[in-house]
């Protein structure tokens, strides 16, 4: 019953601590037990009237002795708790963390960044008091019931049996509404996800929002979210409720059957007094660890619904070739009948042949959309669900060791990601041993040393994604930085998009100077840029419409020369309208 074998023996450290937090539960028990029997004895004396001074202080002293070995175990209990719940987040955050490592740059093809940071942090916390609280209760319910059994049948056998027999009636209430409770708290969290979806969407996005005043509107659309979400929750406390209250009808029923019992057999003569008295304190205590249990049924089932998600991302495929090959240090990078879908409904593309020579500047233009970015995104290997060959003087991409890909490749898109810091700390990423001197001759090819010494040097802070830079300053900065990563190949992705046209061009003259000496890719909306490289392929659909230098092209009469064409006359216009 919401045991789940592979959870235990995945936070394998985690069973001692439940082993222990249920001993010294049973050492409570025990206490309570003999504190019992002693005030039981001593209200038997008083009612016979045979009472004594030491009889009186001895019950005093165990009595207390009992409270402080309670009081102790209580302390002791919620260590273990703690110890055991911080052994299962650090083992599955870890666990998490290890297999995100694992699943490699392509991680977003299986699973999305925000089911994960919700697995990892809330999912976890769940299993916290699943372990911490609920699988502690579950072994103690089995063992105090059975343990005070053992007690009371020294005392009376038929009281003892009838309490026994009654304890399992709380499992099975328990088992009976689980059926129902299960369907209504996946509806519950379905509910809950969806409504933190939306919020954080139109939180993000409030101030397009004002601008199209369309906020009422979607003010309107979370109220009636929220007041579904509401529903479902009082749905679910209700049902909480009512599972709580039959519990308790049969804990408090059967406590009372227990007392009956008791008396009966005194009046019967089958008992003394003091034992019937031992019985009638200890019957409540045949049930309140089950009981207990029953209340914490509910986290069970969130612990048993977050590991069920904790599993899917611990059992994804893993294929970033930990234990590949080393990614050749030459060689040209061959795609051959490559084909690629992003889902099965539309193919992006359609089996294409690419070579990007080692040591030359190869272009790839086309319309938006055509597959330019995917292609590089496969080469990259984050893409890996293609079809066809990608080879690095060949050897098959998929054969080489994902870290060594990303030591001989360097792709910087239009969106590069930049991290809160400094200026200095995001360039080290790009290679951890430069000396300031050569940070500032990187940033001083890229046009950003000007604007950086008005502020803090090297030391300048970036906020959270940047958002105090510009967009071209944050576009030259993913540019310095790929300059330091040094690395045989290097992939652009239209990475001077924000950059105003005269800095782009003394930044395209840095990346024909890099071309001199590495492989470079460059992938660009702007001929302009690509005029001087040693090969162009034009995407057009998924398919290379065309391929061949600058002029090759021209003469062609084809796609490049009428994209070509368009875009003359639209920089022209501009700098006459200028
Ligand atoms: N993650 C994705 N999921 C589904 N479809 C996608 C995804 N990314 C891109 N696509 C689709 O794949 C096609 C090719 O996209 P890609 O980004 O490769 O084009 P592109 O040539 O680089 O375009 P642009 O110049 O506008 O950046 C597009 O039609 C796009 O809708």
């Amino acid at each position: 019953m919401m045991i789940n074998k592979r959870l235990i023996g995945t936070v394998k450290e985690s069973k001692k601590y439940i082993a222990l937090n249920v001993a010294i539960q049973w050492c409570s028990l025990a206490a309570n037990v003999v504190m019992m029997a002693a005030i039981s004895v001593l209200l038997a004396s008083m009612a016979e009237k045979n009472v004594t001074r030491t009889r009186i202080y001895t019950t005093i002293i165990i009595a207390a002795a009992a409270v402080v070995i309670r009081f102790l175990c209580a302390v002791g209990m919620s260590k273990m708790s703690y110890l055991s719940s911080k052994a299962v987040k650090k083992t599955l955050r870890e666990k998490i963390y290890e297999k995100l490592l694992k699943l490699g740059t392509s991680y977003q093809e299986k699973v999305q960044t925000s089911e994960v940071v919700q697995v990892a942090v809330e999912g976890v916390d769940q299993l916290e008091t699943y372990f911490g609280a609920y699988l502690p209760q579950f072994f103690y319910a089995m063992i105090a019931p059975l343990t005070l059994f053992v007690i009371l049948c020294f005392i009376n056998v038929p009281s003892a049996v009838v309490l026994l027999i009654c304890v399992p009636l709380i499992p099975v209430a328990i088992a009976a509404v689980q059926t129902w409770a299960k369907k209504l708290l996946s509806k519950y969290w379905g509910r809950y996800t969806a409504l933190g979806d939306t919020f954080l969407e139109n939180l993000q996005g409030l101030t397009t929002l004002k601008i199209y005043q369309a906020d009422e509107f979607k003010h309107k659309q979370m109220n009636e979210a929220s007041e579904e979400f509401r529903k479902i929750t009082m749905k679910v406390l209700t049902m909480q409720l009512n599972s709580i209250t039959i519990m308790d009808l049969i804990a408090y029923g059967g406590a009372a059957l227990g007392i009956v019992m008791s008396v009966t057999q005194f009046k019967a003569g089958h008992i003394g007094l003091a034992g019937a008295i031992f019985i009638i304190l200890l019957s409540a205590d045949f049930f309140i660890p089950m009981r207990q249990l029953g209340s914490f049924f509910h986290i069970a089932m969130n612990g048993m619904a977050s590991s069920d998600k904790i599993f899917k991302l611990l059992d994804l495929p893993e294929d970033n070739n930990e234990n590949g090959k080393e990614c050749p240090q030459d060689g040209d990078i061959v795609c051959k009948n490559l084909a690629f879908s992003y889902d099965d409904d539309r193919e992006i593309l359609h089996g294409i042949d690419m070579v990007f020579k080692s040591g030359s500047f190869t272009a790839v233009v086309g319309e938006s959309g055509c597959g330019k970015s995917t292609t590089a995104g496969i080469i990259m290997g984050h893409m890996k669900n293609y079809t066809g060959n990608v080879t690095i003087d060949g050897n098959s991409l998929s054969q080489i060791s994902e870290a060594s890909l990303m030591k001989h490749i360097t792709y910087v898109g239009h969106n590069s990601y930049l991290f809160k810091g400094t200026v200095r700390q995001n360039l080290l990423m790009g290679s951890p041993d430069a000396k300031d001197d050569k940070l500032w001759e990187m940033l001083k090819e890229v046009n950003l040393a000007d604007f950086l010494k008005g502020e803090d040097g090297l030391d300048t802070k970036l906020l959270e994604k940047a958002s105090n830079f510009s967009g071209g300053q944050c576009q030259r900065l993913a540019l310095a930085r790929a300059l330091l990563h040094d690395s045989p190949v290097y992939i652009f992705d239209e990475a001077t998009s924000n950059i105003d046209v005269e800095s782009e061009n003394e930044i395209m003259e840095r990346i024909y100077e890099l071309a001199k000496t590495k492989t470079v890719i460059l992938i660009s909306h702007r001929l302009a840029n690509v005029t001087g490289a040693d090969n162009i392929y034009v995407l057009e659909s998924g398919n290379v419409a065309e391929c061949g230098t600058h002029e090759e092209l021209l003469d062609r009469h084809g796609v490049y020369e009428k994209l070509w064409n368009a875009q003359q006359e639209l920089e022209s216009f501009g700098k006459e309208t200028a």
